[in-house]
C-alpha cells in the first residue's frame, strides 16, 4: 500500500499500470473510515488488479462551513484501517493539488437534484460531481465503488457520468449497519454518548414501516415514520420521502412506482444524519 500526495505522481502510476493492463477500482471517500468505506474497497479488492483509495474532504460539496470545519479527520488511523484490506494505491491530495483555480462548471442534473439532499443541501451535488469528475480524470478507473447509504449520490454520479460520456462502470454498494442497526457514517463519531444510543431508532422506525404497507397509504405511512422519530427527543426529522428509485420522484401512491425507496434525513443535536429503505 502506497501514499501519494501528488496528482501528477499517481497518474504516472496509473498510466503505467494501465500499460501493463491492469484493471482499476476506485473508492473516494473524505476519510473518517469505517467499516461501511471498508467494504467498498474490499469489493475493489476482489474485483480488480489495482485499487485505489482516495481520502480528501472536498470543500466544494459543504453548504455548511461549520459542517466542513468540524468534519472528522483521522487520517492515521485511517491508513491503519486500510492496511488491513491491502488496496495497492491511496492518494490524499490537498485542496490545491485538486482546485489548482476555481472549479467553476455547473452540472445540471434535473429533479435528481431538486429532492431531497439536493434541495436542503443546495450545491452540494453540484460539488460532488465536480470533484467525482475530476477525480475519475485523474485515476481512470474501469470500477467505481459507492455506498447505498448516499442513495441519491449514487443517481446523481451515475448521470453524470452519462452526461460525460466517462468510461467507468458505478458500482453501488450495501449499507453496513452498527450492531444495533445504525447506519456506519463518520458523522456518527460526532454523536455525544446519549444521542448515539437514541440514533438507532431511526433506522429501526424505517424497518419498522416496511411493514406498515399493506395498512398505510403513501402520505400516513410518511406521517407515522415522522412522528415515530420525533417522539425521541434526541431526533428531528428533516425529511422523509418515498421515491422511485431510479428517478427519484416523489411517490404519492403505492402502485405508481415498482422500486421505491424511502429516504431520510434526520438532525441528531448539530449533527445530520442519512438513512434510507427500499420499500
Ligand atoms: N454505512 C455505509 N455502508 C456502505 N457504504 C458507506 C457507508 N457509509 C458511507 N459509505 C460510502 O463510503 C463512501 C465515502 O463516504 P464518506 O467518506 O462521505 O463517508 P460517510 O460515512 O458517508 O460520511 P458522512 O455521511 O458522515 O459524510 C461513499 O460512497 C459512501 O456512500
Ligand atoms: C463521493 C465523495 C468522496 C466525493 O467527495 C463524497 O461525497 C463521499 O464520501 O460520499
Ligand atoms: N457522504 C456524503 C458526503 C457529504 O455528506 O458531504
Amino acid at each position: 500500500m502506497e501514499t501519494v500526495k501528488l496528482v501528477a505522481e499517481i497518474k504516472s502510476k496509473i498510466s503505467k499500470l494501465k500499460a501493463e493492463g491492469k484493471t482499476i477500482g476506485f473508492v473516494p471517500t473524505m476519510g473518517a473510515l469505517h467499516k461501511g468505506h471498508l467494504s467498498l474497497v474490499d469489493t475493489s479488492v476482489k474485483n480488480n488488479d489495482i485499487t485505489v483509495v482516495s481520502i480528501f474532504v472536498n470543500p466544494t460539496q459543504f453548504n455548511n462551513p461549520e459542517d466542513l470545519l468540524t468534519y472528522p479527520r483521522t487520517i492515521e488511523e485511517d491508513l491503519e484501517k486500510l492496511s488491513d484490506c491491502k488496496p495497492d494505491l491511496i492518494f490524499i491530495p490537498e485542496v490545491n493539488e485538486i482546485y489548482p483555480e476555481p472549479d467553476t462548471r455547473i452540472f445540471d442534473f434535473g429533479v435528481l437534484d431538486r429532492v431531497m439532499e439536493g434541495k436542503k443541501r443546495p450545491g452540494h451535488f453540484n460539488g460532488v460531481a465536480q470533484v467525482v469528475s475530476k477525480l475519475f480524470d485523474i485515476v481512470s478507473p474501469e470500477n467505481a465503488y459507492f455506498g447505498q447509504k448516499d442513495f441519491q449520490q449514487v443517481a446523481v454520479i451515475k448521470q453524470m457520468t452519462k452526461d460525460l460520456k466517462l468510461n467507468v462502470n458505478i458500482v453501488p454498494c450495501p449499507i453496513i449497519r452498527e450492531k444495533d442497526g445504525l447506519a456506519m457514517s463518520s458523522r456518527n463519531v460526532l454523536l455525544s454518548e446519549d444521542q448515539r444510543k437514541n440514533a438507532c431508532k431511526i433506522s429501526e422506525t424505517l424497518f419498522k414501516a416496511r411493514n406498515l404497507v399493506a395498512e398505510l397509504s403513501v402520505s400516513q405511512l410518511k406521517e407515522w415514520v415522522v412522528e415515530e422519530i420525533n417522539k425521541n427527543n434526541y431526533l428531528s426529522v428533516e425529511y422523509f420521502e418515498i421515491v422511485n428509485d431510479t428517478t427519484l420522484e416523489v411517490i404519492n401512491d403505492w402502485n405508481e412506482s415498482n422500486n421505491k425507496i424511502g429516504c431520510i434525513t434526520v438532525q441528531v443535536g448539530k449533527t445530520r444524519l442519512i438513512d434510507n429503505v427500499t420499500f
